[in-house]
């Protein structure tokens, strides 16, 4: 007898999609499932043909259009309906039409549901799981049964959710996932809940298992925060099978992150769950989903969130530069993640000698420079500056320190923005209320500067003044160096820092601007929102002109 591979069971295309604001297209789901595949996931639950119509559709393009290397294809469904035949059921003949080889089957398995939201027998429910399940199995099809609150039921008649159970086992399904369907375990319940199920229908523990035993899987929902504990304990009690989704997308609270749940069994048990190395790219996919999702990625999310391994206590950096493992649970590569150390307040010499490689400067030996470069760091953060968001400007800060000048490729003369509204202006309407008329306001900026050898004037208009002052810089420099064509802000955040100041307040502002490849990131600081602004613009450009590799002129 060979031993049972772990299965790792992929649902984000179905319960993934069940989470609120989500909605996947059938191209998104074809553009979803190859991911999951490298990913190295056993299983991949495609959605419930015949109930949606996008996944009957996704399933027909499916079967003709994705090959796959390591998973299958699991199509969701209920059993048959109370008082029909399996066979005429339209909902378990779109199972078989879906021709996914893997079905698995939401059955009830707690007696209060078949009662009451099914409104049948307790014998017809156990009905409704044999018959499905041995009609499926004999249409060729392997059988996964998700016994949906099985923990709330078994912990309230443990004997209805084992006969549950059983019936799927004996109709000949080849996992009884327990599913803790409304999220509120917690560890030690659920390892006493399998420990006992397991004994009581003679499953194998995991690790024991081979080629035909019964398996328990486990499906868990994260309403109490233990979604992860919890499935890392239903493992531990002897689950062969573990359901989640990417991101931890799902109804409510979300499901299970099965990115964490493999990454804390493949590095913490051992355990060998995916195939073919992917959790080396998880940190990739991960974030590659949640673009298809168009759902922002969670920075802090364990092991592929971007701030998973970003350092920002200087002390820290201390220990790190002698021994990254000092500091981090796992070595981020494990997960294709990166270390990164953050510059603020809270910075000393290590982490920016740390930061400094990063970047790519050898600050090694260096002290004074060091003590210099985190004093200056230290001063501008008290004054609402705030680099651990941006890079960019530290490393022009570094810079300066390291050549003992600012790098020009401009000198500013002068700026000036002006935001005016203007009757009769195209859309603009005098009879309508303040509000209106603000709506109309546009932005106009000149800026006086020299650059290439000439002193050059330019205006330029925006929906805003800094859009206005954008436009004008753009003017003024483009001709003299073109790489700045291909600049673009992206992104624009202020900030009111000390807000009890009222209008007199500091502000600190944001900017992010790419050349279509990368993006950097620069900060300003003034007591007035446009000078803020203005300083972090032109760190903006300074940043994007020395990567560009352009000579002063
Ligand atoms: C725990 C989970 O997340 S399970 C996955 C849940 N996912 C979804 O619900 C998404 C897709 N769902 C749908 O498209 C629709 O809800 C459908 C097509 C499944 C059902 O819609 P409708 O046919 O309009 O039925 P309606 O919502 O009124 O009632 C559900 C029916 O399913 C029955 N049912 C519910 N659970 C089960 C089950 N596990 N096994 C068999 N029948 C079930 C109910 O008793 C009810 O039957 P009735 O029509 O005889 O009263
Ligand atoms: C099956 C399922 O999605 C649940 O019980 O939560």
């Amino acid at each position: 007898m060979t031993a049972t591979p772990f299965h790792v069971y992929d649902t984000t295309l179905r319960d993934g999609a069940q989470q609120e604001g989500m909605n996947l297209s059938v191209a998104d789901k074809l553009a979803i499932a190859p991911l999951l595949d490298e990913l190295g996931v056993g299983f991949i639950e495609g959605g419930w043909p015949g109930a949606v119509p996008k996944d009957t559709e996704f399933f027909r393009r499916a079967a003709k259009e994705l090959r796959f290397s390591n998973a299958v294809l699991a199509a969701f469904g209920s059993t048959r309906k109370a008082g029909t035949r399996a066979w005429d059921d339209p909902q378990v003949r779109a199972l078989v039409d879906s021709e996914a080889p893997v079905v698995t089957l939401v059955a009830k398995s707690d007696v209060r549901h078949v009662e009451r939201a099914l409104r049948t027998t307790p014998e017809e429910g156990l009905a409704m799981i044999s018959d499905t399940v041995a009609f499926l199995v004999g249409e060729g099809r392997r059988v996964v049964v998700d016994a949906e609150h099985f923990f709330d039921g078994y912990r309230s008649d443990p004997a209805y959710s084992l006969a549950a159970a059983e019936a799927a086992f004996a109709a000949g399904a080849e996992v009884v996932t327990l599913c803790d369907t409304n999220g509120g375990m917690l560890p030690h319940w659920v390892t006493d809940v399998v420990t006992e199920v397991r004994e009581s229908l003679g499953v194998p523990h995991g690790r024991d298992a081979v080629a035909g035993d019964r398996l328990l899987g486990m499906h868990a929902h994260n309403d109490s925060g233990c979604a992860v504990a919890n499935t890392l304990a239903a493992v531990a009690a002897g689950c062969a099978h573990v359901q989640g989704t990417v991101n931890g997308y799902g109804e409510r609270t979300g499901n299970v992150d099965l990115v964490t749940v493999v990454a804390n069994l493949e590095l913490k048990h051992g355990l060998r769950t995916l195939a073919g190395g992917g959790l080396e790219e998880a940190t990739r996919i991960a974030h590659a989903v949640a673009e298809i999702t168009n759902i922002s990625p969670y920075a802090r999310q364990p092991y592929v969130g971007a701030s998973a391994f970003a350092h920002k206590a200087g002390l820290h950096a201390s220990a790190i530069k002698v021994d990254p493992d000092l500091y981090q649970h796992i070595d981020p590569t494990a997960v294709g993640n990166d270390m990164r150390m953050l510059v603020s307040d809270m910075a000393g010499r290590a982490s920016i000698e740390l930061k400094g490689r990063e970047l790519g400067y050898d600050l090694s030996g260096q002290g004074d420079l060091l003590t210099r470069v985190t004093t200056r760091v230290k001063d501008a953060e008290a004054r609402g500056y705030t680099y651990d968001a941006a890079d960019a400007s530290f490393e022009l800060l570094l810079r300066e320190e390291l050549t003992g000048t600012r790098q020009t490729y401009f000198r500013v003369e002068s700026w000036r923005t002006i935001v005016e509204t203007v009757a009769g202006a195209p859309g603009h309407d005098t009879a309508h209320d303040a509000a209106s008329r603000d709506a109309d306001a546009v932005a106009e900026a000149t800026v006086k500067l020299h650059a290439g050898g000439e002193r050059v004037v330019e205006t330029g208009e925006g929906n805003g003044p800094v859009n206005a002052l954008d436009q004008a810089l753009r003017s003024a420099l483009t001709r003299v160096y073109p790489a700045i064509e291909k600049f673009e802000l992206i992104d624009f955040k202020v900030r009111i820092l000390d807000a009890q100041q009222g209008t007199d307040a500091t502000t600190r502002v944001l900017v992010e601007t790419t050349d279509g490849q990368h993006s950097w990131s620069t900060v300003g600081v003034g007591p007035n929102v446009i000078e803020a602004a203005w300083e972090s613009l032109i760190d903006a450009y300074v940043y994007g002109l020395l990567h560009a590799g352009a000579e002063p002129r």
